[in-house]
């Protein structure tokens, strides 16, 4: 590894003292290649144990800055073979003055290693109190680590359930109503959802995962059915079921396709077919309303002692849940409750550290179903598993997790499914297959922009860019977001309209809104979301749709950055300003929004509530103090909503960041039209080759 002019070999090596190591520390902070914290993590471990060994610190706050991007640990081997490359440092867009990793840890030996983490009072190897915990090969800082043995043992305990599961299970009435519920089951075409629902009705933890609609809600409906039907013949009392989803707007969209699917339910014939759609919930919370969060605190109101007051859990969108959520969800579910992950596994990770779904799924694609297994789903079920997908070594593990194969949202001319299969799969090749036969796949589009001024992107933004679409693009064609804020000027009630009005009229703009959304892969630079945004207000403004004069502006779309108890707002809730009559919004003027048609307007926020009421919170904008705009999004922030229209505007040179996966979560996020934007670089092949990988250790937890 290239030493920098900065370090010449002669320079002393920290790693000699306390000093010299939180000296190196803060030129790292300083360049914005870690966090404060990770270097105040040293600092306090250095001042508690003053003789801990210099290195120890480094791998201390190393491990921290592993945490803030997403690992669950710091993987020592891949730490001594390739350091800049495991730190990802230097970082995107970070200065490049300070000496890298690599100068100081490239073959760390053995010994060296061994010397430092030999500090009982800093590092353990399992329960304990200090701040570290070493693990075979593998550093955690004690927090992770423990909410993995949580979630370990937790998964454990209800695998070691399952024959109890099972055996409680009513397998002759189960058939009957798989065989009512799944009707088009039982033939030659393996029906994964019948098989799902069979497993999930024998475990007391099952995953669901599969692509975008693969059927993951159709399925878990038809289950509840089943599983209220089951206890409808055996007691009293109906089974208490809830759903839940990590942010608002995944609970919003889970909720719109509940209602749906429970108008689907094949029960026809069914003597009290009304009851057990009545038994059915529809309303679906924040996983963190779910579990009762306090404001100013990570703690929760059910937890261990004070559990979850329920039956049945449905968890839709997992793979967006974090490791210690997961803990916590775990830990306040009782025992004897039944939890049901749904997720598409391929997805980008939480943002937050941990990738439980992927980990629970990795081996979600070859199934491994034990003869057991298959044995007792064939008879409960009638459907039988396809010889590809049994193995008599299989794990517990893998007699938990069902894979939904077959996409019933984008059939087999989709373009937006074949592009999301190819990337999926690695297969660059084919993704440039399918622009080459573009002409056949009406729903994508693929623009060549000369470089950051290139007016075709506001074009696209504005307009939707149907002429980049290949003819036959079905005939409403690709939004852009002149859609929405016409649907806000034209739409807006008359000064004297009841409240009714303004909240169908906030309604309508929020769901045109949904119509279209640029997404970018990185935060900084000309292709990041920061400059997106810029130019897109630019743009609207130019276009006259929006007077962007200031930070608050009638149609400014934001997302919400932090969740805030007080006002009920989650992470990820996207709104709209829109100005209405002050005697409407009520509360102090302080954002007014000028006169209008005589009548004095104020400007509100209007977000749609989470809880699947269909209800309008209208916000003064000064309350709301985690808030970006959103014209364009991360592909993570998107994660978990769905658009009409999808733009990725793919960054000009290759970044961490930028993954197959990250791909694959901004294709999947359109549902009929998705546009790819490319600037010079040509880094799309590079993308689909490079992966994410998180450290942590739960798969070998769960062996
Ligand atoms: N077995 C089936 N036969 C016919 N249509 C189906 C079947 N299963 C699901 N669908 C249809 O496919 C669409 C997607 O289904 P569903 O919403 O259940 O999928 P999903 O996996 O939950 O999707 P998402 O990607 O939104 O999470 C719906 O319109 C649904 O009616």
């Amino acid at each position: 590894m290239p030493e920098t002019a900065t370090h010449p070999s002669s320079a002393p090596d920290p790693l000699q003292s306390a000093a010299g190591t939180l000296a190196l520390l803060e030129a790292w902070v300083d360049g914005g290649w870690l966090r404060p914290l990770d270097r105040a993590l040293a600092v306090f471990l250095h001042q508690h144990v003053p003789q801990a060994p210099p290195l120890l610190l480094l791998l201390a706050a190393l491990t921290s800055h592993q945490v803030g991007r997403g690992h669950v640990c710091l993987e020592l081997p891949a730490l001594q073979a390739d350091p800049d490359g495991t730190l990802s440092l230097p970082p995107e867009g970070g200065a490049e003055g300070a000496a890298r990793p690599s100068r100081w840890l490239q073959g760390l030996d053995e010994a060296a290693l061994a010397a430092a983490l030999d500090c009982p009072e800093l590092v353990q190897d399992g329960p304990g109190s200090s701040p570290l915990v070493r693990q075979e090969q593998r550093l955690y800082l004690r927090r992770y680590w423990d909410c993995e043995v949580r979630i370990g043992q937790a998964l454990h305990r209800r695998m070691a359930a399952a024959a109890d599961w099972q055996q409680g299970l009513d397998g002759e009435a189960t058939r009957r109503w798989l065989e009512r519920l799944f009707p088009a089951g039982g033939g030659a075409a393996t029906d994964w959802q019948r098989l799902a629902c069979a497993l999930a009705a024998g475990r007391g933890f099952t995953v669901i995962t599969g692509g975008p609609g693969t059927g993951k809600t159709t399925t878990v409906l038809r289950l509840l059915v089943l599983l209220q039907a089951l206890q409808q013949a055996a007691a009293d009392a109906p089974l208490r079921i809830r759903m839940a989803a990590p942010t608002g707007k995944a609970a919003a969209r889970l909720n719109a396709s509940v209602a749906g699917a429970l108008a689907r339910l094949p029960l026809d014939g069914v003597a009290d077919a009304e009851a057990l759609r009545a038994a059915i919930p529809t309303e679906v919370v924040t996983v963190h309303r779910l579990l009762g969060a306090r404001p100013d605190s990570r703690h929760f109101r059910h937890r261990a002692g004070e559990p979850l007051p329920l039956d049945v859990l449905v968890v839709d969108e997992a793979s967006m849940i974090d490791l210690e959520l997961m803990a916590s969800l775990l830990d306040a579910l009782p025992p004897e409750a039944r939890l049901i992950l749904l997720g598409d596994k391929d997805q980008l990770a939480s943002v937050e550290a941990g990738a439980v779904m992927g980990e629970l799924c990795h081996r979600a694609d070859g199934g491994h179903y034990t003869p057991a297994t298959t044995a007792w789903l064939s008879e409960v079920s009638g459907e039988s598993v396809p010889a590809d997908y049994r193995d008599p070594a299989g794990r517990p593990l893998d007699q938990h997790i069902v894979m939904l194969r077959h996409s019933h949202r984008f059939g087999a001319d989709s373009g937006i499914g074949a592009l999301a299969r190819a990337v999926n799969g690695g297969d660059a090749a084919a993704v440039e297959a399918l622009w080459a036969a573009g002409a056949s796949h009406p729903d994508i589009a693929r623009l060549h922009l000369a470089g950051p001024e290139d007016p075709a992107l506001e074009a696209l933004a504005v307009a939707g860019g149907a002429d980049h679409f290949a003819a036959g693009a079905s005939g409403e064609g690709p939004r852009g977001y002149r859609y929405y804020l016409e649907a806000m000027h034209d739409g807006r009630p008359r000064d004297d309209a009841p409240r009714s009005a303004w909240d169908d009229w906030a309604r309508s703009v929020l769901q045109a809104q949904g119509a279209f959304q640029l997404l970018g892969a990185v935060r900084r630079g000309p292709w990041g979301v920061e400059a997106l945004n810029q130019r897109i207000a630019a743009a609207l403004r130019d276009a006259g749709l929006v007077r962007a004069t200031s930070a608050w502006y009638a149609g400014r779309p934001v997302i919400v950055t932090r969740n805030d108890y007080d006002l009920g707002l989650i992470n990820g809730d996207m709104g709209v300003a829109l100005a209405v009559p002050e005697g409407l919004a009520g509360g102090a003027p302080s954002d007014d929004a000028g006169r209008r048609d005589g009548a004095r307007t104020v400007l509100r926020v209007a977000f749609l509530a989470s809880d699947g009421s269909g209800r309008i919170r209208w916000v003064l904008p000064s309350r709301l103090e985690q808030v970006e705009t959103a014209y364009a999004l991360t592909v993570h922030k998107a994660q978990g909503s769905e658009f009409r229209h999808a733009a990725l505007v793919l960054p000009d040179r290759v970044a961490p960041v930028l993954t197959r996966e990250l791909l694959y979560t901004g294709i999947t996020r359109a549902s009929d039209w998705f546009s790819l934007l490319e600037p010079p670089g040509g880094v799309l092949v590079r993308a689909i080759r490079q992966r994410t990988l998180r450290s942590g250790g739960l798969r070998t937890r769960l062996v």
